[in-house]
């Protein structure tokens, strides 16, 4: 099939090579000049697994544009911009979406098949459909599920696809039946609705994820105030199949570029609805998730006393590991708060450098832990990168004075760094 995909992000980046692996003839459009100029040379520009070799060896099928009018060679266009949190406010900013809308509307040929993919607010499709239907084409609500870091697999071999149609359009259903047959063939569930519902299907699914990871860090804060530990609670309760143990990591919360503002979105949606009531238990979700953050920053001066003039490594500043994504990153922030408080920090990220340097040029960036960890009086733990979990104590404890660790992550085996001399700090851990 031809297809388009607007908006080369983190998600259509990946959309437009998968499909285009997946045997169909793509052309990616981003406004973005730099981002179009590094896929057309086969680069990819954020760090994702799996999407240099993909963008490396393009089947001749993959290019990129700048221009919205090379959409008209194809007949379905994924629409893949972002939707970030307006300025000043909670709602989701909907005018990208918008503006693709417009840009693609004088190149749509009767037949085809507009699929959005991007998070919106609910009834943003039914707004759209007339537009597009206006220009003889279809309005499909396809909302996209993939993780960073498993951009590619997801992609490939998600849980589920859901297609939201208006009523009676078995035409689109079979349209995107032809793109995802790859897919389809393995037997991944495919769920057929309204638009509405397919909207909802995302933003509930991202709730309830940002709402399991709050509940346990709130166990985090009840086990720190009693002695108990909340990764035992975690692995315990996870073991009841009906709680199941995933997303069940406490430690200094959710962040990137979804789940904070997908929730917050869904409040302000919820609140034109006159719902606001339903949803209210989301802003305890973000209210427990940004407390974590400032209880690492305190379990370091709790540590340390005043931050002035004292040195601490921060190791990890993406938002989570196999990604270089800072987007409201409780990693970053950490570092953020600690520098504001009078520290000297130096970070450090297996991939997340730069992207990190762009909004926070007043910490110090080192390459590597050692080079991070020397000189400093402590040592956070906030991305849970494999490379800081093989760290051996006793050899960091060569290379620093440092004798404190905060894992924001309780992804460190305590006992082995207590060993090393270490004072070991958890979050929701005695
Ligand atoms: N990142 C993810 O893991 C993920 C997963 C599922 C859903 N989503 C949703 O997908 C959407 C995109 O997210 P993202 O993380 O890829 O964002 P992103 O900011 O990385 O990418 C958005 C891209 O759209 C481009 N763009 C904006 N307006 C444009 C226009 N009019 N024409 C052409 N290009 C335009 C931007 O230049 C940018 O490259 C959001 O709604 C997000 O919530 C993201
Ligand atoms: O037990 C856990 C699991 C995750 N996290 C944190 O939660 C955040 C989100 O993690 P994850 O969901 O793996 O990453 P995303 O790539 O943001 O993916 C989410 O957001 C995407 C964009 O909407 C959706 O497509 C995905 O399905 C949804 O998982 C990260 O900061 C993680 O560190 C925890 O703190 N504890």
């Amino acid at each position: 099939m031809r297809i388009s995909v607007i908006g080369c992000g983190y998600l259509g980046a990946v959309h437009a090579a998968c499909m285009a692996d997946a045997g169909h003839e793509v052309v990616g459009i981003d406004r973005d000049e730099e981002k179009v100029r590094m896929l057309s040379a086969g680069r990819a520009p954020f760090f994702e697994p799996g999407l240099p070799e993909l963008l490396a060896h393009p089947p001749g099928r993959l290019r990129f544009s700048t221009d919205i009018a090379d959409a008209a060679s194809a007949s379905v266009h994924f629409i893949t911009v972002g939707t970030p949190q307006v300025a000043g406010g909670t709602a989701a900013d909907v005018s990208f979406v918008d503006a693709a809308v417009d840009g693609l509307l004088p190149h749509l040929s009767a037949g085809d098949v507009v699929v959005g993919k991007s998070t919106v607010p609910v009834g943003t499709a039914g707004r759209l459909a007339a537009r597009i239907e206006s220009a003889g084409a279809r309005l499909v609500w396809n909302p996209e599920f993939l993780r960073e870091g498993r951009a590619v697999s997801d992609t490939v071999a998600p849980d589920r696809v859901v297609y939201g149609v208006a009523e009676g359009d078995e035409t689109s259903v079979g349209v995107l039946d032809a793109v995802y047959a790859r897919s389809l063939e393995r037997g991944i569930p495919r769920i057929v609705t309204d638009h509405a519902t397919a909207e909802l299907v995302k933003i509930a699914a991202n709730s309830f994820l940002a709402t399991k990871i709050s509940f346990i860090n709130a166990m985090a804060e009840i086990a720190e105030a009693t002695g108990a530990d909340v990764t035992t609670l975690a692995d315990a309760i996870g073991h009841d199949a009906r709680i199941g143990r995933r997303f069940l990591n406490a430690g200094i919360g959710f962040g990137g570029g979804c789940m904070p503002k997908d929730i917050r979105a869904f409040q302000a949606r919820a609140a034109e609805l006159g719902l606001a009531s339903s949803l209210a238990f989301l802003d305890e979700v973000d209210q427990i998730n940004l407390r974590r953050r400032q209880r690492a920053v305190d379990l370091v001066r709790e540590e340390l006393g005043p931050l002035e003039r004292r040195r601490i490594a921060v190791l990890g500043l993406a938002f989570k590991p196999d990604s270089d994504d800072v987007r409201d990153s409780p990693a970053l922030e950490i570092a953020c708060r600690l520098r504001a408080l009078g520290a000297t920090v130096t970070a450090t990220d297996p991939e997340a450098i730069t992207t990190a340097r762009r909004s926070a040029p007043e910490i110090e960036y080192a390459v590597g832990v050692r080079a991070a960890v020397h000189g400093a009086d402590a040592i956070v733990v906030a991305t849970e990168w494999p490379q800081f979990r093989a760290l051996v104590p006793a050899e960091v404890a060569r290379w620093t004075a440092a004798r404190v660790i905060i894992d924001g992550r309780n992804c460190l085996d305590a006992e082995a760094w207590r060993a090393a001399g270490f004072r070991y700090r958890g979050l929701g851990r005695s």
